[in-house]
């Protein structure tokens, strides 16, 4: 099998014998730049600013900056294999999408150009509750669900029996969005995609939602919406409920939002299968803990008893090679496959697959690994 890193040298060669470019950088640290052309402000604002003055989205950034890579010489590492099991699904890279809602946002296609993205490229797509298509539409060779917990408890088990019936493999239950964080940029344009019905396809398409309603969707949408609206806040969950998922899951389980120790611990204790180290991209709790800050000890102390993945703040391969060195063994992908869905629909998605794997794959050639889990502690040094 060819190694990633070779999408560089085509790169190459499409340049200088077929006089034919990259569309979109291959620097994805400038996707965000690039996407504004293609988007409205309300997208952006939608998908860029994060929460309150975005001090937890600088830190997610600057917590990579203030981890050096330490590049080992002269260790034989011209095959690398980054294929690995994750929770029982098998990927080519440690690389997962993260789920990411009402991404017909970025591009009428929404989840199902990113879901035939990453099939193209044998990489696992996570379906939002809030997607802006339904489960049963998406077209993956490996798919996870992302729960967001409703407080109706009918709707809660028809997604997980509608989830495992289309063929979801792993849940992720998301325990850092009980209710939006304070987003002033959406704020300040009275702006919520819901509410205008985008992203609630999951809902409306589901019998359990249906039946609650007085009057078919169709006859009377704002009140589907406003249904949504009363059923999605859900702050008062709480440890003992995760009872209800493993009666009603059969396969591991995930929760996404973990940035305390102490939490960690109480998911081991819980017995999950798996946590991912996260602030949502510092779209929740402005002041928060950078996530990278947080991977560290939360590796150190639940490493072995659970699999911890990571994600916010990941825009390059070098990053991604960070958040493996100091303990994730995988990560999810956020805001920058969203902005190669808004450049260029699937094929933006799979370019920024690819320029990401590439990199990934040549930071490890070029630091005398052969594999993503040789990285550890040693092989990065703070600033
Ligand atoms: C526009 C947008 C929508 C998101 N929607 C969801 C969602 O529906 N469920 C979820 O668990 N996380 C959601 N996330 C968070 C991502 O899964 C992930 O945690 C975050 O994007 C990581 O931060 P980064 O994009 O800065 O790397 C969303 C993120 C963005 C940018
Ligand atoms: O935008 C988000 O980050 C998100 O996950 C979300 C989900 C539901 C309602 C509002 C925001």
């Amino acid at each position: 099998m060819a190694n990633y890193g070779d999408h560089q040298l085509s790169i190459y060669l499409q340049g200088m014998f077929q006089n034919t470019r990259p569309e979109i950088t291959t620097d994805l640290s400038r996707l965000e730049s690039q996407a504004a052309a293609n988007l409205t402000a309300e997208a952006m604002g939608y998908i860029v600013p994060s929460a309150g003055s975005g001090s937890t989205a600088r830190a997610n950034l600057a917590a990579f900056d203030r981890w050096r890579l330490v590049p080992r010489m002269l260790r034989g590492s011209t095959e690398r294999d980054l294929s690995c099991t994750i929770l029982g699904t098998k990927m080519p890279a440690p690389v997962v999408i993260a789920p990411v809602g009402v991404q017909t946002l970025a591009h009428p296609e929404g989840e199902l150009a990113t879901a035939r993205a990453a099939s193209a490229l044998g990489l696992t797509y996570t379906h939002s509750t809030q997607a802006s298509h339904s489960f049963e539409q998406i077209e993956a060779d490996s798919k996870w669900y992302q729960l967001y917990w409703p407080t109706d408890k009918d709707v809660c088990l028809s997604f997980l029996q509608r989830a495992k019936a289309s063929g979801y493999s792993v849940l992720l239950l998301t325990l850092d969005t009980g209710t939006i964080g304070w987003r002033p940029a959406d704020l300040d344009r009275g702006f919520l995609p819901f509410l205008k019905g985008e992203g609630l396809a999951n809902y409306f398409s589901d019998p359990a939602f249906q039946a609650k309603l007085a009057k078919p969707i169709a006859e009377d949408p704002t009140a589907a919406v406003m249904h949504w609206a009363q059923m999605f806040p859900n702050v008062g969950l709480g440890w003992d409920e995760l009872s209800f998922l493993r009666d009603n899951w059969d396969g591991p389980i995930v929760l996404k939002g973990i940035t305390s120790v102490d939490d960690a611990k109480l998911a081991a204790e819980h017995g999950v299968d798996g946590i991912v180290v996260s602030n949502h991209g510092g779209r929740q709790v402005d002041g928060a803990i950078a996530a990278l800050d947080a991977l560290p000890a939360i590796a150190d102390t639940v490493g072995e008893q659970v699999t911890v993945l990571f994600d916010s703040g990941i825009r390059t391969g070098s990053d991604a090679a960070k958040a493996l060195a100091l303990g994730a063994k995988a990560i999810l992908l956020g805001r920058p496959f969203l902005y190669g869905l808004a450049l260029a629909g699937q094929a933006g998605v799979e370019h920024v697959l690819r320029c990401l794997l590439a990199e990934l794959d040549l930071t490890l050639a070029l630091s005398g690994y052969a594999n993503h889990r040789e990285l550890n502690r040693d092989s990065v040094k703070p600033a």
